[in-house]
């Protein structure tokens, strides 16, 4: 059984504050973790966390996206470095939990050709996992051909992770307990974009990969089901449960 696991960085960081951790939600989430790769399951695990107050704001403050880039050197050393630093965080909270983490970063390891496609090659991460490690990966800037460097969002980490693990399942623990639909209530399964668009919004903060609806969209092209839900949730998720909303 392969899962992998987006702990989004809405929820491990304080999206208010820059270069802020919630350090709270950050400590049960990796306890949680710890919990399940300690009770055996799910066997497999790779993880990703996005920016939260870490990336985004550099991100924006160079004017860079998904599709904007630059070939300032120094501007993306300034977005990677400070996700880098956030997954450094992640990772100390995990190995004071005992589990075997070790990062992966997208810069050193993949590029988009001139057409944005990703390549993003899965050795690395799969030879980790057969070594009983638990890979951690993240948002970041990556190389991208004629346009210098552009954003990797941790949701096309996960796609690209999950696809090339071919994972059962894939989880996105976020700040809420599912996608809502226009009147507030956690919609059960979505299979389609256009029967969600006018209730997706983007982030309640500085978020330069699209929010909810960037997140939606990007599930909908896995084959495993994807799910979406709150810190309450994670321990449910990770014993093989169904929280929140199923993306197919
Ligand atoms: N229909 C919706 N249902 C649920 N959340 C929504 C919806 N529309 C917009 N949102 C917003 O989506 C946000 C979650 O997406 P966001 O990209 O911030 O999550 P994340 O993955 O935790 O963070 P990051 O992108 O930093 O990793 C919430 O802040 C919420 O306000
Ligand atoms: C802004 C950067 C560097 C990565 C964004 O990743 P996300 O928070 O998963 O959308």
């Amino acid at each position: 059984m392969t899962t992998v696991l987006k702990l989004g960085g809405s929820l491990v960081t304080d999206k208010e504050r820059r270069e802020t951790l919630d350090d709270d939600a950050l400590s049960a989430a990796t306890d949680a973790v710890a919990d399940a790769v300690g009770g055996g399951a799910p066997a497999d695990l790779a993880l990703v966390h996005g920016a939260g107050s870490f990336g985004h704001h550099y991100a924006e403050k160079h004017g860079v996206s998904v599709t904007e880039g630059t070939t300032d050197a120094g501007a993306a050393l300034e977005i990677h470095g400070s996700m880098t630093t956030l997954n450094r965080f992640v990772l100390a909270r995990l190995h004071d939990c005992d589990v075997p983490a070790l990062p992966v970063h997208p810069l050193s390891a993949g590029a988009r050709d001139a057409e944005a496609t990703l390549e993003l090659p899965i050795q690395t991460v799969r030879t980790m996992l057969g070594e009983g490690f638990v890979p951690v990966s993240h948002g970041d800037v990556i190389a991208h051909a004629g346009s210098g460097t552009t954003i990797i969002s941790g949701d096309e980490v996960v796609v690209r992770f999950a696809t090339g693990l071919d994972a059962d399942r894939v989880g996105l623990c976020s700040t809420v307990d599912g996608v809502y639909d226009a009147d507030g209530a956690v919609i059960d399964r979505i299979d389609s974009f256009a029967d969600v668009a006018d209730a997706l919004g983007g982030s309640d903060a500085t978020d330069v990969t699209g929010g909810m609806a960037g997140k939606v969209r990007t599930l909908l092209d896995l084959d495993a089901p994807a799910y979406v839900f709150g810190a309450d949730d994670l321990p449910a998720f990770l014993a093989g449960g169904e929280p929140g909303t199923r993306i197919d």
